[in-house]
């Protein structure tokens, strides 16, 4: 399946472009509201995606909101208030497809570009990849789920100084904070190596990988005996699941496991 802007690969990879080469590569209205309609598509069963890899059209991830737009608006505040509900509907919906998620982060990923890009379960970059909050730059706040998750990732200091001091981190720095998951050898690999990572994690046990997410983000909000719970509950449900049982199985018979077959 293809329209002008997502694609459904045969291997079960839904790719989604959150920006395009267009508007300096702001986050482009049309692609999010296609990829939103796409993994809508997923959650209802109409669209056969085992993973999704988001990319970005152009020289960068992307440039965070189009900054223009916001210029433009006759209400600056319900319009920017109706950007971010609608952004925070495409990131809900990354969430409730329950698919291992893939950023192909090349260039700059800066403002909700860099929301986006923390939300992937792997970030691949490259040798010029850097991240950046901008907000501040331009006198916002974060939006995007930014404020959530990096100081999860990184700890609420450093991510204080990262938003407060709009820090521009490049690759190195990204990676060794947990920000990226991984640099490609080359800035000319990082849209490959992410494709190569998107298939495999396609061919893998998708709801493991649904159930570890879902199991390590509510852990910061959970006590231990909550979350040794939650862990016991999610084994549980997984083992009966057609990948739980197929997993099982093949290792018993020493075979390479067929998840995707398992969960179709
Ligand atoms: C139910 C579904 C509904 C679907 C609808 C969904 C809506 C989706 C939108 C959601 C938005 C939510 C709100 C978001 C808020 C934010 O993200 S606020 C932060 C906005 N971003 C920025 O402030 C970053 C600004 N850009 C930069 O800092 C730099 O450009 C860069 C990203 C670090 C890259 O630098 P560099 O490579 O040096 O390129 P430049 O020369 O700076 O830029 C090239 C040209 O592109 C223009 N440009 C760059 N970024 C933007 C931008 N964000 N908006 C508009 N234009 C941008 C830049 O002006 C240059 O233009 P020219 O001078 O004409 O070449």
């Amino acid at each position: 399946m293809s329209d002008d802007l997502t694609t459904l690969h045969d291997d079960g990879v839904l790719e989604i472009p959150v920006s395009l080469e267009t508007g300096g590569n702001a986050l482009d209205r049309g692609a999010i509201l296609a990829g939103t309609d796409a993994l809508h598509r997923v959650m209802r069963g109409n669209l056969k995606a085992r993973a999704v890899l988001l990319t970005g059209k152009g020289k960068n991830f992307c440039a965070g909101g189009n900054v223009s737009d916001f210029a433009s608006a006759d209400d600056r505040r319900e319009f920017l208030r109706g950007l971010a509900h609608d952004l925070n509907t495409f990131l809900s919906a990354l969430y409730a497809t329950q698919l291992p998620t893939v950023a192909a982060v090349n260039g700059w990923a800066a403002g909700a570009g860099m929301s986006i890009a923390l939300h992937a379960d792997f970030a691949v970059g490259g040798q010029t990849t850097r991240l950046r909050p901008a907000y501040p730059g331009i006198g916002l706040s974060p939006d995007g789920g930014m404020s959530w998750l990096l100081p999860r990732i990184v700890g609420l200091g450093r991510a204080r100084t990262i938003l407060m001091r709009d820090e521009a981190l490049d690759a190195e720095t990204a990676l060794d904070l947990g920000l990226l998951s991984e640099i490609a050898e080359d800035d000319s690999l990082v849209s490959s190596r992410a494709r190569e990572l998107a298939a495999e994690l396609s061919n893998g046990p998708t709801g493991a990988y649904a159930a570890i997410r879902h199991l390590l983000m509510t852990s910061s909000s959970n006590t231990l005996a909550e979350q040794l719970t939650a862990e016991a509950e999610s084994i549980a449900d997984l083992a009966v699941t057609g990948e739980g049982v197929e997993g099982v199985d093949a290792f018993l018979a020493k075979r390479i496991p067929d998840f995707p077959s398992a969960r179709s």
